[in-house]
């Protein structure tokens, strides 16, 4: 199993959002906006929540992964870049 890390899906979504594919649910994502990413992030991150303190750390984890995307399509709407971030960490 090939694993994508956090800086793979973000370079993927990039390209998404240059190459506008059809099909592509970031490229959707992104049409629809900030507000409704911001929407889909709050979404995923009471998800998180709820997995983590009543599901398996599978569950969690498969949320974690949704919150992370969801986090990554902000950034991309905004302008944001990984080392935007990173330099916060
Ligand atoms: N990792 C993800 C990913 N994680 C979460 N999601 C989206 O987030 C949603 C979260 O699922 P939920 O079941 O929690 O939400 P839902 O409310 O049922 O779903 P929606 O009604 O909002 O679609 C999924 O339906 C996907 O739309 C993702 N969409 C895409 N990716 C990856 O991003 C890359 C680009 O994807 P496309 O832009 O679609 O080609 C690919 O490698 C994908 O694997």
């Amino acid at each position: 199993m090939v694993v994508k890390t956090f800086e793979a899906l973000f370079a993927e979504l990039t390209q998404r959002a240059e190459t506008r594919p059809e099909g592509s649910g970031t490229v959707a994502a992104l049409d629809a906006g900030v507000h409704a990413i911001g929407k889909k992030v709050v979404e995923e991150a009471a998800e998180v929540w709820m997995a983590a303190e009543y599901e398996s750390n599978e569950a969690a984890a498969e949320e974690i992964s949704q919150l992370l995307y969801h986090l990554q399509v902000m950034m991309i709407a905004k302008g944001i870049s990984l080392d935007d971030v990173y330099k916060h960490l």
